[in-house]
């Protein structure tokens, strides 16, 4: 199958400080890969690199094979990359008008359509569509994240730390919530401390210091000693 995804070679920093060093990734259509790492591995930079947010110094990324590492980020949310940044949406705004901006990109008749399409995907938001997103609670203003993101019908689904500032009810939520996403073909990119988030996964790619200590299947990952020892031992001891 060929990547939908392709980063190669990724240096990128922040001023004279480099925080990304030679990274590589690859995503196929449909997968799902969890980038771990902790606290300031350079996830963020890293998800930042690819939606476009951050100009990499070094490196290339292929998205549905063409050559998007200069693109603009607009013009990757067309060609369907959909990032979700760890605040995800708008607090101030109502429910319906953050959809509508996850939509904003789609003829207004679509727009529409999606809108109601993931009210009935995500019943608890159709609820009180007026209401502003600061008064959901922790699970569902994430699950409103995900509809944002999903309204303009993303091919790979970037987010960043999902389960930020959630109980571990809440983030069982948003597994289950991201389960449901899943499908359809959509591909998605999760960048967490979480080792939980491992479960959704088809493979893994752990950051150390920016660069790729350890990459492959979950299976094969969770088997790997000194990934085991680095980073599911502490993070399972942070849960
Ligand atoms: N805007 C910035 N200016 C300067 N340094 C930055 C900036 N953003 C991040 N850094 C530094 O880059 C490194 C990587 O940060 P990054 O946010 O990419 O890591 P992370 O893995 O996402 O961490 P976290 O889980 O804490 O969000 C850290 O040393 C951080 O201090």
């Amino acid at each position: 199958m060929n990547p939908l995804l392709e980063m190669h070679d990724i240096d990128a920093g922040h001023d004279r400080l480099q925080v990304l060093w030679q990274v590589g990734l690859h995503i196929d259509e449909g997968e799902t890969v969890v980038l771990l790492g902790a606290n300031g591995a350079g996830k963020t930079t890293l998800l930042r690199t690819l939606v476009g947010l951050h100009p990499p110094w070094a490196g290339s990324i292929r998205f549905a094979g063409e050559d998007i590492a200069r693109m603009p980020s607009a013009r990757r949310i067309r060609a369907g990359i959909a990032y979700m940044s760890e605040l995800g949406v708008f607090p101030d705004l109502s429910i319906a008008d953050n959809l509508a901006l996850g939509g904003y990109f789609l003829p207004a008749a679509e727009r529409r359509a999606q809108q109601q399409a993931m009210f009935a995907r995500f019943p608890d938001l159709a609820r009180r569509p007026r209401a502003a997103a600061g008064s959901l609670s922790g699970g569902q203003r994430k699950m409103l994240g995900v509809a944002k993101a999903l309204m303009g019908r993303p091919r790979l689904l970037v987010m960043d730390e999902p389960s930020a500032g959630l109980s571990p009810k809440f983030v069982d939520e948003v597994i289950g919530i991201l389960r449901q996403a899943g499908g359809d073909g959509l591909a998605m990119l999760i960048a967490e401390q979480n080792v939980r988030f491992l479960d959704l996964a088809d493979r893994g790619v752990v950051l150390d210091g920016g660069r790729v200590a350890a990459a492959g299947p979950v299976a094969a990952l969770r088997e790997d000693d000194a990934v085991r020892r680095a980073y599911f031992g502490m993070l399972a001891a942070s849960q």
